[in-house]
């Protein structure tokens, strides 16, 4: 069965974001693909794959997401989160960070990291 993979990436990293999963679309299309709300539209419209949208997160996607975590139906997150701008949603994001590690979710927090994952994901 495919593993589901959350996507998020705050405004300033979408970009980046959106070039990542384009270098990893082989690998990722092996995936589910669940993301923000704005994330998501941003990978969908740069790749084609589909992408399963949540709320933006400033609305409640990052919790909505969390919530996928604690229920089992989130196996990795992809959190291209950023440490130099303020968010609105700050309790959101930390939230869900948290609960990744709760339920010992592998989630990476940066680019590097997210090569990574994504092959090692790729490879299991
Ligand atoms: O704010 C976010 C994560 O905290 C991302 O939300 P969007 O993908 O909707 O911009």
């Amino acid at each position: 069965m495919k593993k589901n993979i959350a996507l998020i990436a705050h405004d300033n990293l979408k970009n980046n974001m959106v070039s990542w999963a384009k270098l990893h679309q082989l690998e990722l299309e092996k995936f589910n693909l669940f993301a923000t709300g704005t994330t998501g539209k941003r990978v969908e419209e740069a790749t084609g794959m589909s992408v399963v949208k949540f709320k933006s997160g400033p609305l409640g996607g990052d919790q909505q997401i969390g919530a996928g975590i604690a229920e089992g139906k989130i196996d990795a997150v992809i959190f291209f989160w950023d440490p130099l701008a303020p968010h609105p949603h700050d309790v959101d994001v930390k939230a869900l960070l948290r609960i990744a590690v709760v339920y010992d979710i592998p989630m990476a927090c940066n680019q590097k990291t997210a090569d990574l994952l994504i092959q090692g994901l790729a490879n299991s």
